[in-house]
């Protein structure tokens, strides 16, 4: 039987320090707990200076013939990119997001009623990585894997349910198709084929891949500046494809550049290479640091498909990707192994997983 997704945290429960549930309607005023400063966080004024500052992530249209090229090209140098005529109707993007509204507008009291248990997966709550931090984040969120159908049991009444679980299982099954999608056209500007990764191949198992659903909202805030939505981190995805609604708040971070707002294009979904795809890569399509800001007078929210292998597949580097004389810049992997890892070890979890190359 292979771990399934849902059994990931059964031993890695989140602590959280304070209570930490909080009602953002009934503050008029940024608590210290919410205020971040680089102490909590070092690279928290990292902004682009002027020059760059108008340095975006390319967004690609998936019709255009050179789509696969320029979707490598992204993976190396971002990390991340947008797509348009990506095949989602409009219509179910808008049906998530307004499902997305409904839930976080509920009342506090009923939507602790699906709170995320400590070693649970799926359910409301605080980003898994706020025990990493100090300061608590200016968001709440819901996660789904499979069926909603139990969790959203616990907030709607029988007549809501079929229509917003049809909505998320729709939505599940064309990311799911959008996301292989996306990994061959990045995976053929390296030249690398079905044949090269056997477990991925469309010979194998149709079923090889598992996801996630997060649902985040960032309420309205009174002091922007000094509140963080999501702090940075990478994805321990192979991809994610992220829907915003249209206010601003996604950042990316360049090393060179600093951190670059990703605009909302109505219609386009963002993209980003996670941890996994890294190592598939071998290091070549970089797993990009990306957080949410939130903002005065908009309330903002996002659906992230966090999309990865079946949980117990061994996932390393592609081997034509490594140099002939060289070795592997990581070892091998699983999908849980790796959860479990950055659960305890955050965003070390990558180097920990490095090959000691002494050269
Ligand atoms: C399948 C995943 C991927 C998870 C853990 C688990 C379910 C929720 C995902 C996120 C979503 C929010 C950012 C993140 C960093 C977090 O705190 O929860 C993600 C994390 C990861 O990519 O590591
Ligand atoms: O809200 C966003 O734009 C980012 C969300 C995100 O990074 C995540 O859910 O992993
Ligand atoms: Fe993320």
């Amino acid at each position: 039987m292979p771990t399934m997704l849902t059994d990931v945290f059964r031993g890695h429960p989140i602590h959280l320090p304070h209570s930490h549930q909080p009602d953002f309607t009934s503050l008029s005023e940024l608590p210290d707990s919410y205020s971040w400063t680089p102490k909590d966080d070092p690279l928290l004024d990292a902004a682009p200076s002027p020059p760059a500052a108008n340095e975006n992530i390319p967004l690609i249209d998936l019709n255009h013939t050179d789509a696969a090229n320029q979707i490598g090209s992204a993976c190396r140098t971002w990390g991340a990119f947008q797509i348009a005529n990506h095949g989602v109707p409009l219509e179910l993007l808008q049906g998530i997001e307004f499902l997305t509204g409904s839930l976080f507008q509920l009342p506090v009291q009923r939507k602790l009623k699906a709170a995320r248990a400590e070693t649970g997966f799926s359910g409301y709550g605080v980003a898994r990585i706020s025990s990493f931090f100090n300061k608590q984040m200016w968001s709440e969120g819901f996660t789904i894997t499979g069926s909603p159908l139990n969790d959203f049991r616990k907030l709607w009444p029988q007549h809501h349910l079929n229509n917003y679980c049809d909505i998320v299982e729709e939505y599940e099954e064309q990311m799911q198709k959008l996301a292989s999608k996306l990994m061959w056209l990045s995976l053929t500007s390296l030249g690398v084929s079905e044949e090269d990764i056997k477990w991925a191949s469309a010979n194998s198992d149709l079923n090889w891949a598992q996801s996630a659903l997060q649902l985040n909202h960032y309420p309205v805030c009174p002091e922007p500046d000094r509140a963080m939505g999501l702090a940075a981190h990478t994805d321990s995805t192979l991809l994610t494809i992220l829907h915003q609604n249209n206010t601003a708040g996604l950042q990316v971070f360049r090393d060179d550049i600093g951190w670059v707002t990703v605009p909302p294009v109505q219609g386009s979904l963002v993209v980003n290479v996670g941890d996994l795809f890294h190592i598939l890569s071998n290091g070549l399509f970089k797993s990009v640091l990306h957080r949410a800001r939130v903002n005065q007078t908009r309330s903002r929210l996002s659906v992230a498909f966090l999309w990865g292998p079946q949980s117990d597949i061994k996932i390393s580097p592609v081997p034509k990707l490594v140099s002939p004389v060289g070795s592997p810049l990581y070892r091998s992997v699983t999908w849980t192994e790796y959860l479990k890892t950055k659960a305890t070890h955050f965003n070390k979890a990558l180097s920990m997983i490095k090959n000691d190359i002494d050269e």
